[in-house]
């Protein structure tokens, strides 16, 4: 049988550290990497991000915008990529926010999360604006195939606040339910931003894990993500991608020095800041 990804994730975190890095291959980056913004090029940035933090960080974020933009030239630069970070073993996380009614969310959770699909990633994030309960296929789709998914909750943008926090409530209770009984964690996370300045819903029954993004060109640090998320913090995977990709030459430094900073920021030994 084999590992749920609740298991093959607190795996890594506690072998490689809390850190979720970004792969964001952005006209911008692209440009400071002194690569072209064309397909050939995107494929450069992605394999570079893999080899330098395979054995670094926890889990890698593709942002599917960045290679979307590109059609479908850049959707097979992503499916390589994707295929690069599985046969390093490192977990993948497609972050491509998806959501729609329930028939169409099995065809992405066909597209995402099948293992027989060449854009299968060990987790997809996704989008519950049209009920959490659309999103139960994809819930379903994910156990059945060892992956995950991470809803959206609260995000990092300075928009949200309004729109999502009357809803935030019923994101968490719906992943709380899909989540109570297994262990180490549930299929279902939530994106949390760690930009945020207070958490207006409790996270302590929720058993799933927690992806922070925010971190670097947004503003947070990992001592606001350890602030931000308490007693939960156990669960936390704060990502961060411009930050660390702005420079290949010290990308690894850089993916270093996060790491560290936020294992030491999250670290049950360290006492909880005001
Ligand atoms: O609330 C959210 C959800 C997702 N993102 C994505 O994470 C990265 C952040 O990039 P940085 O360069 O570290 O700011 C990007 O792909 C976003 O689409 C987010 O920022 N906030």
């Amino acid at each position: 049988m084999n590992e749920s990804f609740g298991t093959r994730l607190r795996a890594r975190l506690d072998a490689y550290g809390p850190l979720c890095v970004g792969i964001d291959p952005s006209p911008a980056l692209l440009h400071a990497w002194g690569l072209d913004d064309a397909p050939a090029d995107l494929e450069r940035f992605s394999r570079t991000v893999v080899e330098s933090v395979a054995d670094v960080a926890a889990v890698v974020k593709p942002q599917s915008a960045f290679f979307e933009r590109w059609g479908s030239r850049g959707i097979a630069v992503l499916e390589r990529t994707i295929a690069d970070l599985r046969a390093a073993g490192m977990l993948v996380l497609l972050d491509a926010k998806r959501g729609d009614i329930g028939s169409t969310m099995a065809a992405y959770a066909e597209a995402y999360l099948d293992r027989g699909s060449p854009l299968a990633a060990d987790a997809v994030t996704l989008s519950p604006y049209q009920g959490f309960g659309s999103l139960e296929g994809a819930i379903t789709s994910a156990v059945a195939n060892d992956a995950g998914v991470f809803v959206v909750t609260r995000t990092s943008n300075p928009e949200s606040a309004g729109f999502q926090r009357p809803v935030a409530g019923q994101v968490i209770e719906g992943a709380a339910k899909a989540n109570a009984g297994h262990s180490p964690f549930g299929p279902v996370g939530l994106v949390i931003g760690a930009t945020l300045g207070r958490l207006d819903h409790p996270l302590d029954d929720l058993n799933g894990p927690i992806l922070a993004p925010g971190v670097g060109a947004q503003g947070a640090t990992p001592a606001d993500v350890a602030r931000l998320f308490g007693p939960v913090r156990h669960a936390v995977v704060p990502s961060v991608s411009r930050a660390v990709l702005a420079d290949p030459a010290r990308l690894r430094e850089r993916v270093l020095r996060y790491r560290d900073e936020c294992a030491a920021a999250l670290s049950p030994q360290t006492a909880a800041q005001p």
